[in-house]
This record gives C-alpha cells, structure tokens and sequence, in this order.
C-alpha cells in the first residue's frame, strides 16, 4: 500500500481543557524531533490531530518512530486520493479490503465520514458506491455492520478523500514536557530505566544523574548507563546526563561509618546531591527505581531513613510492581538485555554484606553527623559532567573489552 500521510489522534487531551495548547504544541515538537531522520515529512499540527505528510518518505519507519511519542492515542497510515478522483477511492480501498481480508468468508464495512458537505455524494451514496465495487471484485467476503474483520474508513474534505482502514495504538501518556523537568537517579540495573520510561510517559522531562566510583566502577559502567539513558531517550529526543564522582564519599562512609549503616548514610548522600542537582537545574522532583520490599535499601523504613534528607517529592514509579513486572516493561524498552550485562555499580561494590533493613533514623543522622558532609558534597558536585545524549548514542565497545579482558587476567 502506497500511504501518503500517517493521522495521529492526540491522547488524553480532553481532560486537559486549557491546555490543549501547550499540549499540541509540546507534542508537535517532540513529533518533530523524533522525525527529524526524515526530512520530507511535512507535519501538522489541528485541533483534535496531527498529519504527516510523508512526501515519500517510508510509512513504516515513521510509524514506528511515531510510536515512541507519548501523547499519542492511536494513529493510521492514510492513503489521500484528489477530489476529483472518486474512482481511485475504490479502488484504494479494494486494494486495504485485500490486505485486511485475505481469506474467504470474512467481512468487511465502508464507512465514511463528510467534513465537505458540498461534495454531490453523500455518506450513503459513497459507502453504496463502495461497497459494491468492493463486493463485485470480492464475492467471496460478506459486508457486516456491527463487527468487521476490516473497516475502510473514508473522510470527504474539501481538498481530498482520506481512505484508511488500520488504527495503531500509540505510546498513550502525556507529551514530555508538559509536566515539567525532574532528576531521575539512574543506576546500571533494571529498574530505574523503567522508572525513567514511566516517568516520561507522564510528560516529565527527566534528566539522568548516575553516580559512579572510578577505580573501583570501570568506563564501562558508566558507558552502561549512558547507554541505556541512549535507550530510553527513544522516547524522549534526547536526555542529559549528569555523572557525579562518587569515590571520595563512598571511601570516607566506609572509613567511618558502621557496616549496617554504610549503605543508608551513602544513599542519603546520594539523595541529598541528587536534590542540590535539581535545585540548581530547576527540576521539580526526583524519581527513581525502588520497588518496595525488593532490597535491603527499599524496606519502608530504610527509605523514610534515606527520605530523611529531603522534603522535595520522590517518585518511585515501580513502587508497587513486581519484579518480573518490572522485566516485562525493561524487555518492551530494549533496556532489559543492556540492564542484565555484569558491569559493577558502585552501590555493590559497596555494599556491606548485613545492610540493616530496619535502620534507625536517629542513629543514621549521628552516624552522618560526624562527617564533613558539606566539603565532601561541594567536591563531588564540583566535579559533575553534563552530556546531552541521543537515541542512536553508542557507548559500549562492542565484543569484549580492554576491563574485561583485564578482569580475566
Ligand atoms: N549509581 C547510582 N546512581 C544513581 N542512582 C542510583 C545508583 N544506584 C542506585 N541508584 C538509585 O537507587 C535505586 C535503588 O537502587 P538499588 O541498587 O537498591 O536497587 P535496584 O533494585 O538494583 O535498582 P536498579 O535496578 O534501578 O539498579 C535505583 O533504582 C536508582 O534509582
């Protein structure tokens, strides 16, 4: 089928009343840029959908990048037909009838719709017409009102016929953007680029901040993560990243802190530069991938113990799920097989083999307290990378690599 634009209907917009602008105009621009690999497509933007003219440009390919747009409620791949070229929507729509209806005793219904009410047929006289052609080429199919193996949809406008018969569903959620920019704590493992996914589908603009600990984490943890952050801004254009250099703090915890609190006093440094991050990049929140009760850190009292520093809103989008709930959505996002490769984060490196699941918040803050917590924070935030990355990004050598190697020496 030779389609010539692709309709995308826009998604939760009725609930949003006043700010349908901004919504359109957020998900024209994120459309735009998740298609700028395609520089025919013309796009534009009305009240209650988005057109893609393709000019050429190969409907699969865009269809498919136009699936990964939050905001999206479904969207068909149209064929547009001149005005004047009332022949050729039968035909068009025998050839859908063919794709949709290959096998005898299926069914099949025309319906259309007339924005021109001035065009000489009306919607009787069009289904009719089609119909029957349909029928004659087709003897074998029957036409069926209520339920439809394949229904070709024609739209009269004043310009053209509009003739589709697939509805794809889209990526639903709001445009990113339109709910403003949050820090999302990204490690190497599972969860938190699901929670990133998450996070986007519900229109936040969220920015990466990965901690990491040379000598003890390698360059390839870090690609790691700024990989799977290349992942996810599939569904986003494009992310920053924010490396923050860990080693000092976590060596100095180690040093002075005991083992059962090493881990809660270290993830509250990590929450605690995380939320200066925000402040200073006008972020909102913070999200991340605890999932209750899954570790020694995402009991509810070791989070309210690593909550403690901050009253900004945390947002664990995968709270509630189950692990292998969690996977499935890992594997949908192609992050699940980058997630599971055995690169160390510095957490586990520095995990005590007893974390204390029930820590006690008093203890916690003494324990920190006797720490130069100030000056070490400044110095790690001093030291902080920012990259913007994008979807075709590749980090990780391929085949196996120069650590590894090493690690096998
Ligand atoms: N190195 C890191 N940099 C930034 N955030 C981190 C890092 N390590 C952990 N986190 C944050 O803390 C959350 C809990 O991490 P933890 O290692 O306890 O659990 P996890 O179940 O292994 O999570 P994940 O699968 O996301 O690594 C992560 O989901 C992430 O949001």
């Amino acid at each position: 089928m030779q389609y010539t634009e692709v309709m995308a209907r826009y998604g939760e917009l009725s609930t949003k009343g006043k700010n349908r602008r901004d919504f359109i105009g957020r998900l024209n621009g994120n459309v735009t840029k998740a298609l700028r690999q395609f520089p025919a497509l013309s796009i534009k933007p009305k009240r209650d959908r988005l057109h893609l003219v393709l000019n050429g440009e190969n409907a699969d390919a865009v269809m498919n990048a136009l699936g990964k747009v939050f905001g999206i409620q479904t969207y068909s791949p149209v064929v547009r037909v001149a005005i004047e070229d009332f022949e050729q929507v039968k035909q068009v729509a025998l050839e859908m009838v063919n794709e949709g209806a290959s096998e005898a005793g299926m069914s099949f219904k025309i319906n259309t719709r007339r924005s021109d009410h001035n065009y000489a047929l009306d919607t009787n006289d069009i289904n009719l017409a089609v119909g029957d052609f349909v029928s004659e080429a087709r003897p074998d199919l029957k036409v069926e009102m209520k339920r439809p193996d394949v229904k070709v949809r024609i739209e009269v406008r004043r310009d053209a016929f509009y003739v589709s018969y697939l509805t794809i569903p889209g990526a639903l959620g709001l445009p990113v953007g339109t709910s403003g920019k949050a820090m999302l704590m990204l490690s190497g493992g599972i969860d938190s680029p699901v929670a990133a996914y998450l996070a986007l589908k519900r229109g936040v603009a969220i920015e990466m901040v990965h901690f990491f600990s040379p000598p003890y984490t390698t360059t390839n943890a870090l690609n790691k993560a700024k990989e799977l952050t290349a992942k996810v801004a599939a569904y986003a254009g494009s992310i920053n990243f924010i490396e923050v250099p860990f080693t000092e703090i976590q060596e100095t915890v180690k040093e002075n802190v005991p083992e059962g609190y090493l881990m809660t006093v270290q993830r509250r440094f990590m929450l605690r530069l995380t939320d200066k991050i925000r402040a200073q990049r006008e972020g909102l929140a913070i999200f991340n991938g605890e999932s209750v009760g899954q570790v020694a850190s995402q009991t509810l009292e070791s989070m309210a113990a690593i909550n403690d520093v901050t009253a900004t809103p945390i947002l664990r989008p995968v709270a509630t799920l189950d692990k292998t709930e969690i996977i499935d959505i890992a594997r949908e996002i192609d992050t699940f097989d980058l997630s599971v490769q055995p690169f160390e984060d510095c957490c586990t490196i520095f995990a005590p083999p007893q974390p204390k699941t029930h820590p006690n918040l008093e203890r916690a803050r003494y324990y920190e307290s006797q720490l130069a917590v100030t000056e070490l924070e400044d110095r790690a935030l001093a030291g902080i990378k920012v990259s913007k990355i994008y979807p075709e990004d590749k980090f990780l050598t391929r085949g196996m690599t120069s650590d590894q190697i090493a690690d096998l020496l």
